[in-house]
């Protein structure tokens, strides 16, 4: 295979004779102990997207089983199966392009498309939150949710990536798979069953109540003006890092591999989205969706900030936040109000949270599988929960386009905000003890 281009009939022929030589070793082997014949197939697509369409075609022509005369039952010739990495696609229409590529080829059941974020801990811990815990039932929704904040923020840069990233950008990176699956899953309404494609059914009807972002120019057109703004609702940030403040760390342009391939980048490390449900149960309520690189802190969650009452006796109380921390550490927090501890009266409150930390909690009783560990498994055992489906990828395309495309106008120039730098926060922390022990110690003398 090795130096053969993906479309290389020959070599992929030879490739499946090789496949076949091992499963008839595996099987005259195995056949002794258990009385399978099938040999299942998985294939893992670690390739550029341009190529997916052109594989598929491959697989099924020369790596698929051999069907006898009667199409037999997957158990015993056996499963194939295809993974697939993001990104699937560049914007609805490439999506289009891409799914129907594959969709000649391979059937929606035999198509795995990854994202590791729904394999995280405390993602797949969302069903179980959400629907398990009845507490919930009568506040999940716009009568006492006043906003849901979703966040992936990450520290690093592109760190020499820059030749896939400078293409796709942090909207096609993040906001349009791991941000929006997050969303779906908060916002979706129970489903059926738990079985896959009752939950994913339930992702697209969220998806499909996001409105698209409407820009509006002077002219009155949607998207791609250069005085254009966002209409309803009226916002969204998007930015590129700079180097950090001290210098030390390099913006977005000087990365050595932004440098060689793209030094005038004008490609997005930040956006900040808000995002509306429009079905009866989210109608008002923002989703304030945010990610990025080179920020202040890496970490993953997400807020759920509850109305407070106005004809509540402490006008002036804390609201309540459900926070459920993605990462590092996974962990829930409740933030309530309890009396101030001690001898004040019940009229002060005191902020306090209700703290579910897992490493507290479960210690080391539980071992939580990498992402990749989880989906493998799962892949292998035919279970599509964790896995994108066809429907969910257009409806997540189709929110995300136009503002792709209000961003590919000429004159658009990406703000730049400056890279954190946790020396430089040290240094300033450090500065200021200095100066309250020098204050402190004059006060003194
Ligand atoms: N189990 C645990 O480990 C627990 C840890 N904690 C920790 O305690 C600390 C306090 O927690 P918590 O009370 O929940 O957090 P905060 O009340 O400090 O709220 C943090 C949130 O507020 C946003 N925010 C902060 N400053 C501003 C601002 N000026 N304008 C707009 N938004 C702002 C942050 O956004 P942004 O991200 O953009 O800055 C973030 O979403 C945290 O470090 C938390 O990790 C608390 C409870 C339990
Ligand atoms: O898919 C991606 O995710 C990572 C962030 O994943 P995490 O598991 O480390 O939170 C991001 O850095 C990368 O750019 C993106 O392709």
């Amino acid at each position: 295979m090795k130096g053969e281009g993906y479309d290389n009939d020959d070599s992929l022929k030879k490739l499946g004779e090789y496949i076949k030589e091992l499963e008839n070793e595996k099987i005259k082997k195995e056949s002794l102990k258990c009385k399978t014949k099938a040999a299942n197939r998985l294939f893992y697509l670690a390739t550029p997207p341009n190529v997916f369409g052109q594989l598929s075609e491959k697989i099924k022509k020369h790596l698929s089983h051999p069907i006898k005369k009667e199409e037999e039952e997957e158990e015993k010739i056996g499963w194939k199966r295809v993974i697939v990495e993001k990104p699937f696609g560049e914007d609805s229409e490439s999506c289009e392009k891409l799914l129907a590529a594959m969709g000649e080829h391979l059937q929606e059941s035999e198509i795995y498309r990854i994202d590791h974020y729904l394999a995280k801990e405390m993602v797949q811990n969302l069903l179980v939150l959400r629907f398990s815990n009845t507490l919930w039932d009568s506040l999940w929704d716009r009568r006492s949710i006043k906003c849901v904040k979703i966040s992936i923020k990450e520290t690093e840069g592109v760190e020499g990536r820059g030749g896939y990233y400078d293409e796709y950008g942090v909207i096609r990176d993040v906001f349009q798979n791991h941000l929006l699956q997050i969303l779906c899953l908060l916002a979706m309404e129970a489903p059926a069953h738990l079985q896959a494609d009752d939950i994913r059914t339930e992702k697209v009807k969220v998806l499909k109540a996001i409105t698209t972002p409407q820009f509006r120019s002077s002219k009155g057109t949607i998207g791609g003006q250069a005085n254009g703004s966002i209409s309803q609702p009226p916002f969204f940030v998007v930015g590129q890092y700079g180097a950090s403040v001290d210098g030390k760390l390099p913006s977005y342009l000087q990365d050595p591999s932004i440098k060689k391939l793209n030094p005038t980048s004008k490609q997005i490390t930040f956006a900040q989205m808000v995002l509306f449900v429009q079905n009866r149960r989210w109608n008002g309520v923002p989703f304030i969706c945010k990610c990025g690189k080179g920020l202040d802190n890496k970490n993953a969650e997400i807020r759920i900030q509850f109305k407070n009452d106005e004809l509540s006796l402490y006008p002036d109380a804390v609201i309540n936040e459900l926070v459920i921390r993605l990462q590092p550490s996974e962990a829930i927090w409740l933030r309530l109000n309890t009396k101030t501890p001690g001898f004040a009266r019940f009229q002060h409150t005191y902020p306090t949270y209700l703290d579910l930390t897992y490493q507290t909690r479960f210690g080391h009783h539980f071992a939580l599988p990498a992402a990749y560990t989880r989906l493998l498994l799962d892949c292998m055992e035919g279970d599509q929960s964790l896995f994108v489906r066809d429907d969910e990828l257009r409806e997540a395309w189709r929110i995300v386009t136009p503002v792709l495309r209000f961003l590919q106008r000429p004159s658009f120039q990406p703000p730049i905000y400056p890279r954190f730098f946790y020396l430089f926060l040290c240094l300033f922390a450090l500065v200021w003890l200095y100066f309250f022990c020098f204050v402190l110690c004059m006060g003194l003398i």
